[in-house]
């Protein structure tokens, strides 16, 4: 159960004591009523609904609406962790207005909390002028999805000195924009721990390894019910896929050998109180 409601104002403190910062994807309600009541800090209403919930090969696809109609369902289920929803493909990148705009749809129409951004020194500015909107910030860093194509896949980033100075570059770029917290995607974990001991904000990792501030996972992920492949970093904490399909196909059973619906589950012609969900007395029906 959630106790305090998570706020920004508390990350700064959540970087030096407490235990690490935990971040779950959700794209509805009924998922933000889980994370609620597992006491997860942060629901982050990520752009990778795209592929868990759309059934896409990438981020790409995903609009600026789409994301708007997410955040919504999930501030509606949502109950103390802080909001967060990333900014999507192309909603951003045209010009810093653009992401001005779009950046405060998701703010004032849906009730996001705080914005994610792909992006290095390259959306410094967009940070700058989103601080002056007041609209706090998550950088992201190391892979970005957004680059598929020019990555040639989903690929581990920071493996060589070049690209491990570039994402420190970033990370550099980004903290001295005033980014509220940093998270790190898919880089090896001696860099995750650097950037974490430079950074004065949260580090928040998705195969990033032990030593950032937090750690983030898609929800269908960790739950069990994306199927395999998984990346390396996915630990299933559950078997949710499968504890769905074995209640499908209990239902196909029971429909097709007549025991379902039975006497109880069924109306009569005069009102009588079902005896599972009423408090009503049996025989006092009128
Ligand atoms: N279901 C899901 N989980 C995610 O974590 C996730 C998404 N979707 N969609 C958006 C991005 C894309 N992500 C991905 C997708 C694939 C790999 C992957 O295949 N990684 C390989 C390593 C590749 C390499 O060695 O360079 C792996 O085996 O871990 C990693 C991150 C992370 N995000
Ligand atoms: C994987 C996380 C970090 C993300 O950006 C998303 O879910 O879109
Ligand atoms: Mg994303």
């Amino acid at each position: 159960m959630a106790s305090q409601p998570m706020t920004i104002d508390q990350f700064p403190v959540r970087k030096k004591e407490g235990p690490p910062l935990t971040m779950v994807t959700a794209y509805d309600a009924p998922t933000a009523r889980l994370l609620s009541r597992a006491g997860i800090d942060i629901a982050l209403v990520g752009d990778s609904v795209g592929m868990v919930v759309q059934g896409l090969e990438n981020t790409l696809p995903v609009t600026i609406d789409e994301m708007i109609y997410h955040t919504r369902m999930v501030r509606n289920g949502l109950d103390g962790p802080l909001l967060v929803a990333d900014m999507p493909f192309l909603s951003y990148q045209i010009s810093e207005e653009e992401g001005h705009r779009n950046a405060g749809r998701l703010i004032k129409e849906a009730g996001a909390q705080a914005v994610k951004i792909e992006g290095g020194a390259e959306i410094a500015g967009l940070v700058r002028r989103l601080g002056l909107s007041m609209i706090p910030v998550i950088g992201h860093i190391g892979m970005k999805p957004m680059g598929v194509h020019q990555m040639g896949g989903f690929r581990v980033q920071g493996r060589n000195a070049a690209s491990r100075r570039q994402i420190l570059n970033d990370a550099e770029a980004l903290l001295e924009a005033g980014v509220c917290a940093l998270l790190l995607e898919a880089i090896p974990a001696s860099l995750g721990e650097e950037i974490t001991r430079l950074s004065p904000v949260p580090t928040i990792g998705i195969g990033a390894g032990p030593h950032t501030n937090g750690q983030v996972l898609v929800f269908h992920d960790l739950v069990g019910w994306t199927p395999a492949p998984l990346p390396r970093f996915v630990r299933g904490f559950g078997k949710a896929g499968s504890v769905m399909e074995d209640a499908l196909s209990q239902f196909r059973t029971a429909v097709q050998n007549r025991s379902f619906p039975a006497p109880e589950e069924t109306y009569g012609e005069e009102q009588k109180a079902s005896p599972r969900k009423t408090a009503k007395p049996k025989g006092k029906d009128e």
